[in-house]
Order: structure tokens, then sequence, then C-alpha cells
């Protein structure tokens, strides 16, 4: 199948090149034309594991192009993928602006005797796909069905979500595109993970309900960490327990510095919009929204309570800028939140990521030092603080980072160590939800 997809960012980027993977011709288009030249230069974009060589292979084999000519995307493709960003309005409710903008682009395109598939594949609110079939319709001169095709990928392990997806969604009202789409998805199902076929509607709620439920999980381990530090419980033991109950499952129950990156934090306020659209008061998100909000502040407040409330001039370390291990992205990173915050207090940050530093030196410039290897992050600081858990962070060498650190204190909002080993070592080990070593 010949597929155009619209929008070369982290979903459209990840499906276009899963999809050429599988055997179909795909053309990626962006409005950004630096962000085209770069690809078509064979160079990634973003950086996501396991990319890179399927990237290659399928540029190579010519199954994967990249262009800025939406019209010869269009014209050359049965199916078209609208991957635009829908980010957050003034009033937290999804802008359609981009997916609407390139739908009526479409609709002036097609034309008569042809049949396209469009597919919603942005994270998009419910009725969305009927606006989509509206602003083509005004100008179409062809036959076409819009679907809506959330997608659950994370970023991290985009690649492997995408391939081995644990289920498909698709929302049509069409036999003719619920074909194709079966004959798309074919090859990532083969596993035996099911396509689900549903109305466009519940399709589109179905994401914000997926997202927004796992904020929520992810909130109430946040809320139960903060109850355990006032009781003297360890939530390291309490997700063990209550995980293990085939009811509840063990993953997404790790508690932290709040959940952050581009989708949770603006999909819970998105489905928060709909509901208030629709006169219903989702008091629930409200409270997810609220909580994470201020967990986002813990280690900052945790820091700035250590040094009786005096951070001016201390130096501290940041381990950890990205959102979550893996990416480079910042969106919604709480490494964002705690450093603007020791910043505002008078201190002097270091900080260290193995993906994320470039995309952060855009938001402080040179308001933080950013260093080139982890342990230069250290050197003569009163406290290091953690905030993402990369892998390269869980075993290190302790007794030299005494050596170079002033004092030797920790604030780890992810919980990467165990504290009667930090105890040990003489660390003052302030985490989440665990009582503190002194
Ligand atoms: N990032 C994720 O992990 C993820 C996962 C599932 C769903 N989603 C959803 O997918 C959508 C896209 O997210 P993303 O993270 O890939 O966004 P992104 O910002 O990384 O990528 C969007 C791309 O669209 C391009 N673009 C903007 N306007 C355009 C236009 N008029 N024509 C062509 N290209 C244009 C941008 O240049 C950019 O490259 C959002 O709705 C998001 O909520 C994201
Ligand atoms: O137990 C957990 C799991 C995650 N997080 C945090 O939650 C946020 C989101 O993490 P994750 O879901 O792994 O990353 P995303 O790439 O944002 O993926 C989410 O958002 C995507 C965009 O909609 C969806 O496609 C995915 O299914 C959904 O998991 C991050 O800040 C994590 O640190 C926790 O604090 N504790």
């Amino acid at each position: 199948m010949k597929i155009a997809v619209v929008g070369t960012g982290y979903v459209g980027l990840v499906s276009g090149t899963c999809f050429a993977e599988t055997g179909h011709h795909v053309i990626c288009v962006d409005n950004d034309n630096s962000k085209v030249e770069k690809l078509k230069g064979g160079e990634l974009t973003i950086y996501e594991p396991g990319l890179d060589t399927v990237f290659l292979r399928n540029t190579k084999e010519e199954r994967l192009s990249f262009t800025t000519d939406l019209e010869g995307a269009v014209k050359a493709s049965d199916v078209i993928f609208l991957a635009l960003p829908t980010p957050p309005g003034e009033d937290g409710s999804a802008d359609l602006s981009y997916v609407l903008g390139v739908a009526e682009q479409i609709g002036h395109i097609i034309d008569k005797d042809e049949y396209k598939v469009l597919v919603d594949k942005s994270t998009v609110p419910v009725g969305t796909a009927e606006k989509v079939h509206a602003v083509v319709a005004k100008n179409c001169k062809g036959a076409f069905d819009v679907v809506s095709n959330p997608e659950f990928l994370r970023e991290g392990v985009a690649v492997d979500d995408f391939l081995r997806p644990d289920r498909v969604v698709i929302g049509t009202s069409s036999e003719r595109a619920k074909e194709t789409m079966q004959r798309l998805y074919e090859p990532f199902v083969r596993q035996g993970n099911p396509i689900y076929f549903m109305d466009e509607r519940s399709a589109e709620m179905t994401k914000y309900a997926a997202n927004s439920y796992l904020a929520t999980r992810i909130t109430f381990m946040n809320e139960i960490a903060n109850l355990c530090e006032k009781v003297g419980a360890n939530v390291d033991n309490v997700r063990i327990g209550m995980g293990s109950d085939g009811r509840i499952g063990k993953r997404f129950l790790f508690s932290g510095v709040g959940y952050g990156g581009s989708c949770f934090p603006k999909d819970v306020q998105a489905l928060f919009k709909t509901a208030k659209e629709h006169n219903y008061d989702f008091k629930l998100l409200d409270s997810v929204m609220g909580v994470n909000g201020a967990q986002k502040f813990k280690l900052a407040e945790k820091m700035s309570a250590y040094f009786d409330g005096d951070l001016k001039g201390k130096k501290i370390a940041i381990w950890g800028l990205a959102f979550k291990p893996n990416t480079d992205d910042i969106r919604e990173a709480p490494a964002i939140y705690t450093i603007r915050e020791l910043l505002k207090a008078g201190a002097e940050v270091y900080a260290y990521d193995p993906e994320a530093m470039e995309n952060m030196k855009e938001i402080f410039g040179d308001q933080v030092t950013f260093v080139e290897h982890r342990y230069d992050a250290l050197k003569d600081v009163d406290a290091l603080g953690i905030v993402t858990e990369w892998n390269l962070f869980r075993t290190p060498d302790f007794n030299y980072m005494g050596e170079l650190m002033k004092d030797k204190v920790i604030f780890d909002g992810r919980n990467l160590y165990n504290t009667k080993d930090m105890k040990e070592l003489g660390f003052y080990y302030n985490s989440i939800g665990r009582t503190t070593i002194y």
C-alpha cells in the first residue's frame, strides 16, 4: 500500500518507519523544512532507541522518503495518516488547528475518481473525526473516509510498542476503510494481539481514557508515597504488595516527582475540558491535575527544607532532564519545574542528561551549567537531585561521588537506591515515600 504520514515528529516518524518496515511505501510529510532536509540526509531528528536501524534500512531500500510537498504525497497515497500536534489551547482543550488545517488542504487535493482513507493518529477529542470529515468534504471532489486510529506508543520504547502493540484501536463506520486498516495492521497483530474495531467516538475516547487512567494511577501512588513518608512506611514495599494482586498489576505504580511528557498532562487536561463542555464535572481528573502539579515541586521543596529555606548560593547537581529515560523529550519534564525553583531561590545548578541537554539548553541557556559527564556535575556541590531514572544513574561509584561532593547529600525523585546501602555509605538520602537516611 502507499501511505502518507503528515507530521514527522515522535509519532509520525516512528509510525511511518514501522509501516515501511512491513513493506509499504511511506512518504513522510512535514512543513519544517530543516527537519525534512535532515531526514533526507539520513539523520534522525529525535532520539528513540532502535529507530536508527529500521530508519536506515527502509530509506536505503527506498520504501521510506521525506518531503514538504503535501499535495504530491497525498496524490501518491491510498492512506493518509495525520500525526500532527494537538497541544493544549489557552483554555486547556486540544488545539485542533493543525489537524483541521491540514484536513482542509487535503480536501482540495483529492480529485474525482479518487478514494483516500484519512486516519487521525493524533490524540483528538471526541467528535474530531466528524469535524475532519466536514472540513475535507467542503472542497473534495472525490471519495474519502475518515478513521480514528489513536496511537498508544510510549517514547523510549516506541519502535517496539509500534511493532508489537498490545492492541490496535480503529474507529470507523465504513466497511471499505475497515478493510484497508485491517490489511495495514495485519503484520503487527500476527502475534495474537487484537485489532478492536469500533465507532469513531469510542476510539477517540479510548485514547483519553487510557492516558487519564494511567495518569490517575501514578497520581494515586504519589499520594500513597506522600502518606508513607508521614507514617513511616516504605512505598516500594507497598507497591510490590499491591501490584502482585492480579486485579491491580505491577506496572505503572512507580511514585516519583509527578508525571510529565507531551501526553499525560495535556490529555488529562483536554478530557477534563471535554467533560466540562458537556456539563460534567470530572472531579477526579481535577484532583489528579492538582496533585500532579504539586508533586513536580516535591524535590525542590525537599531541598529547600533541608537547607532551612535558604538555597541562595547553594550548588546543586541535577541528574536527569528528560521527562523519562531513553528519550530526549523534555516536554513538561519534572526537571524543568525543579530547576526553575532552584534558580528562583538563588541556587547554582549543574545539570547532566545523556540525551536531553540540547533541548534543555533552549529553556535555561547559560542560567544552568550543563556538563559532559555525570560526575562532572558533582564537583563541590552541596547536594545532588535525581529527576530521571536513566540506567546510567542506577549503579554509580558512590565513594567517588562522596569525594567529589562538598556534602554527601542526595535527593532522589525516582527511588533508585537501596536505603540501607545509602546508610552504610554515609549519605544523607531523601527519596520519595521512604524514610530519609541521615
Ligand atoms: N509523543 C508521543 O509519545 C505520542 C504518543 C501517542 C500519541 N501522540 C499524539 O500524536 C500527536 C503528535 O505527537 P508528536 O509527539 O509526534 O508531536 P511532534 O510535535 O513531535 O510532531 C508533530 C510534527 O508535525 C509537524 N507539523 C506541524 N504542522 C504541520 C503541517 N501543517 N504540515 C506538516 N507537518 C506539520 C511538526 O513540524 C512536527 O514535526 C499528538 O496529538 C500527540 O498527542 C503522541
Ligand atoms: O509508574 C510510573 C510510570 C510512568 N511515570 C511517569 O509518567 C510519565 C509518562 O510516562 P510513559 O507513559 O512511560 O511515557 P509516554 O511516552 O508519555 O507515554 C504515554 O503517553 C503516550 C502519548 O499519548 C501514550 O501513547 C502512551 O501509551 C502513554 O504511556 C513520565 O513522566 C513517567 O516518569 C511514573 O511516574 N510512574
